[in-house]
């Protein structure tokens, strides 16, 4: 069912100014496509709720999120949604986004969120599970306004893998995967966009008291080992 959505004044009052612009930029395409398919259902009416439980996992390039995300969910049970797979699976799929996706994937910025998010709610409501890993999203203030006016479900943990620039480069550097952006310019670039767009999510998830920060220097076992208390609670 489509539904209106309240005016987007109040959530970015607190947003920085340079991000004013994005988010003013996605007004449009929030009021047309919010849905209420994935919101709880309102008292009163029949229909079961269907609430997913939703964890996002943040991180610079090359910490080690996906890798990380893997184990969570094989342990845990969780279903692993990478944005970037997301955005790589259109660009293979020829879709109407694909050019765009590549040219922005390759400089390293951030594809727009009219396309994350719309992505990232298909991939929420064609699964059969309710548990999932959201990998590297919301990497901007704007991405985590759209998230909530689109998808709305409060986030229970947010993990963030800190690890200095240094050995995230390194590990970039060493993936072999034939990533169009493995190379050193565009890391560079994604290490910037990182601190100036990504850092004020994890802040935000911060303030809220949701953000569990993990040392992700050290083997895949033992930043693994840090994760584990968060989730077998
Ligand atoms: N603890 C670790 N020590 C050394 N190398 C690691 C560690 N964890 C992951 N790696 C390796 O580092 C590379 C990047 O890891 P991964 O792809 O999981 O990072 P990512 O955070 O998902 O990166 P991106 O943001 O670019 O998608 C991979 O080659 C992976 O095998
Ligand atoms: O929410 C997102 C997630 C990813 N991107 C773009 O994709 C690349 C690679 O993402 P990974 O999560 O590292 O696989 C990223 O640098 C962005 O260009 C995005 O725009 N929005
Ligand atoms: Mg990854």
């Amino acid at each position: 069912m489509l539904r209106r959505v309240s005016p987007l004044s109040k959530l970015i009052s607190a947003a920085k100014p340079s991000l004013l612009n994005q988010v003013a930029c996605g007004l449009n395409f929030l009021e047309a496509f919010s849905t209420d398919a994935l919101k709880p259902a309102e008292a009163g009416t029949t229909s079961k709720p269907r609430t997913p439980t939703i964890n996002f996992v943040l991180g610079g390039p090359g910490v080690g999120k996906g890798t990380q995300c893997t184990r969570i969910a094989e342990t845990f049970g969780f279903t692993h949604l990478s944005v970037g797979d997301l955005l790589r699976k259109e660009i293979s799929s020829d879709t109407e986004y694909g050019t765009m996706i590549l040219e922005t994937i390759t400089k390293g910025k951030i594809v727009a969120s009219e396309v994350t998010v719309k992505l990232l709610k298909a991939a929420i409501e064609s699964s059969d599970t309710d548990r999932f890993l959201i990998d590297g999203f919301p990497r901007s203030e704007e991405n985590r306004v759209a998230y909530e006016q689109i998808i709305g479900i409060e986030p229970e943990v947010v993990l963030f893998f800190d690890c200095n620039e240094e050995e995230m480069v390194k590990r970039i550097l060493h993936r072999n995967q034939g990533r169009v952006d493995d190379n050193l310019d565009t890391t560079k670039e994604r290490l910037k966009v990182f601190e100036a767009y990504t850092l004020p999510v994890i802040r935000y998830y911060s303030q809220k008291g949701k953000l569990h920060k993990i040392n992700a220097i050290g083997t895949e076992d033992e930043i693994f080992e840090r994760v584990r208390p968060i989730f077998a609670t």
